[in-house]
């Protein structure tokens, strides 16, 4: 992992409660019989709507506030509203998330649902059932392979999360197949959608990707598609007011706007 130093003060606070919690309650090792996500974002492309994971995401540290609501009533508003999956905090101390709400959401609903948290070793993966589980290459270093395959053996597919080309490079490696870019900086907290432009023209083809963060607007959903997201991740723009109507305003950005429809990823290849 990167120098410590470098993270903003809160991320930092983010990841030694991710390792104190870590390991500390002895579980059983799941087993998942996940929802398949590209299934899900496929029939969202079928039926006309942009592929949308949308997340329960109660608060976190650049919010103001934090949204109480039963994040079941949240989660259903999302799939009414025509989310192709969900994204569920599960980080209890700087999110407002915990494993017992993501349980009682994928009860719930019957699309994928991804677990978002930090994990760090592998006893974390075991804290809940999910279809997918996030990786994040910047905070698990070296251990990225080994997690991914940690994570796959338990039946989870694993969405690796990167923001420049050194980890997309280390994520391709490790052999990932679902790799998110994060337009937010986690060392600054700053978003910048210019992210996802510049590493997703060095994602091949064959691999799911997935803007994340940042995105607040119908343009901006088209301009994730433009730069070739098969599928986006919307947390705090969807959570801000009517969740089902925010939800289908972005689901329908491309059936409502003039979008070209081209996928813009360099399909040559690049060393990795
Ligand atoms: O969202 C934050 O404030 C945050 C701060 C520190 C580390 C991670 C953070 N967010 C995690 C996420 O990945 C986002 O929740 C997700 O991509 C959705 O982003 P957004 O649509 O901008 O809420």
């Amino acid at each position: 992992m990167d120098d410590p130093d470098e993270l903003a003060p809160a991320v930092r606070s983010i990841l030694s409660a991710a390792r104190e919690r870590g390991g500390s309650r002895p579980s059983e090792r799941v087993s998942v019989s996940p929802r398949d996500i590209d299934v899900a974002l496929e029939r969202a492309e079928a039926d006309g709507r942009v592929p949308l994971i949308a997340e329960v995401k109660p608060t976190s540290p650049t919010t103001e506030g934090a949204r109480e609501d039963d994040p079941v009533a949240l989660a259903e508003g999302m799939v009414a509203g025509g989310a192709a999956a969900l994204s569920v905090l599960t980080e209890p101390d700087h999110f407002g998330g915990s494993v017992g709400t993501l349980e009682r959401v994928r009860d719930a609903v019957d699309v994928p649902v991804l677990r978002k948290d930090f994990v760090v070793d592998e006893a974390q993966l075991d804290a809940v059932e999910s279809d997918l589980v996030l990786l994040i290459a910047r905070f698990v270093g070296d251990d990225l392979a080994d997690l991914l395959a940690a994570a796959r053996d338990r039946g989870f597919r694993v969405l690796v999360e990167v923001h420049d080309r050194e980890e997309l490079a280390r994520a391709l490696d490790a052999g990932a197949k679902t790799v998110g870019v994060n337009n937010r900086d986690l060392a600054e907290l700053v978003v910048d959608l210019g992210t996802f432009e510049s590493v997703a023209r060095h994602v091949p083809d064959e691999v799911t990707l997935i803007a994340e963060s940042g995105i607040e607007s119908p343009a901006d959903v088209r301009r994730m598609r433009a730069a070739g997201a098969d599928a986006l991740l919307v947390g705090s723009a969807i959570m801000d007011g009517d969740v089902e109507a925010n939800t289908r305003e972005l689901v329908r950005a491309e059936a409502d706007g003039d979008a070209d429809g081209e996928d813009h990823r360099d399909t040559t290849e690049h060393p990795t």
